[in-house]
C-alpha cells in the first residue's frame, strides 16, 4: 500500500479556505487532516462544526479528524454527520476507550487514537485489534510549526512492531513536525500516514511540495 500525505488544514489561510482546500483537492494529498481542538485538551481552540462543514464541502478526498477534546464520545454522532471518514480521539482524554472506539466505528467511520509524545505504545496491546489507525503526536498537540520530536522514531518501530505481532493492519500516522528531512526515516521505522501542516502550507509552491514529499515517502 502506498504511504499517505494527509496536509494538516490547521496551517491554511483560514481567510481562504476554499482556495486552500481546492488546492488540496488539485494536489497528491491523500487526506485531508483536521484538528479540532477545546482549549481544555490542549491550550488552542482551532475551529468547530461550522467551519469544518465548509471545510468538508469543499474537500473530495478522505477527512482525517483528529479530536484534540475532553469528552470526545459527546461528539461523534455530529462529527459521522457532518461527513469525516476517520475520528481519532486522543488516549489521555478517554476514560473508557473500548467503548468510544465501538462508538464510532458504530457511526460509520474508522476508529483511531491519538498518542501523546509521553504515552507509551503498549498501554494499546489490549486494544489494538479495535483501532484502524494510530497517531503518533512527534509534537505536543495543540500547536502547528513546533519542532519534531526525535524519539518518534523508536515509538514508531514499537508500534509497528506490536501491530504485526497482533496482525491488525492498523495504520500508523505521525502528526507533527513533518518535513523532507524525517518523511523517509518515519517511513522506514513503520509509518504509513504522515500528516504536514507548516511544511506544506508555508511553501512557496504547496502543491509541487505535497508531490515531493509523497513521492519521498514512496521512494
Ligand atoms: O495536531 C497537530 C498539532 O496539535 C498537527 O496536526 C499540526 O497541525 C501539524 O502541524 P505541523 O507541525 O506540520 O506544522
Amino acid at each position: 500500500m502506498p504511504k499517505l500525505i494527509a496536509p494538516s488544514v490547521l496551517a491554511a489561510d483560514f481567510a481562504n479556505l476554499q482556495r486552500d482546500c481546492e488546492m488540496l483537492n488539485r494536489s497528491d494529498a491523500d487526506w485531508f487532516h483536521i484538528d479540532i481542538m477545546d482549549g481544555v485538551f490542549v491550550p488552542n481552540i482551532s475551529f468547530g462544526m461550522p467551519v469544518l462543514r465548509d471545510i468538508i464541502k469543499h474537500a473530495d478526498k478522505t477527512i482525517d479528524t483528529h479530536l484534540m477534546i475532553v469528552d470526545p464520545d459527546r461528539y461523534v454522532k455530529t462529527f459521522a454527520d457532518l461527513g469525516c471518514d476517520i475520528l481519532t480521539v486522543h488516549y489521555e482524554a478517554c476514560t473508557h476507550l473500548h467503548r468510544t472506539l465501538q462508538n464510532i466505528k458504530a457511526h460509520g467511520m474508522k476508529a483511531g487514537v491519538a498518542l501523546n509524545p509521553h504515552t507509551n505504545v503498549d498501554l494499546l496491546k489490549d486494544v489494538i485489534q479495535d483501532i484502524d489507525l494510530v497517531c503518533l503526536m512527534s509534537v505536543n498537540p495543540g500547536f502547528g510549526g513546533q519542532s519534531f520530536i526525535e524519539n518518534t522514531y523508536s515509538k514508531v518501530s514499537e508500534l509497528k512492531e506490536l501491530i504485526n505481532k497482533k496482525g491488525t493492519g492498523t495504520l500508523i500516522e505521525i502528526d507533527g513536525g513533518v518535513t523532507d528531512k524525517n518523511a523517509k526515516q518515519l517511513v522506514a521505522a513503520g509509518a504509513d500516514v504522515l500528516v504536514a501542516g507548516s511544511y506544506v502550507f508555508k511553501s512557496s509552491d504547496q502543491e509541487k511540495t505535497v508531490k515531493e514529499l509523497r513521492e519521498l515517502a514512496n521512494s
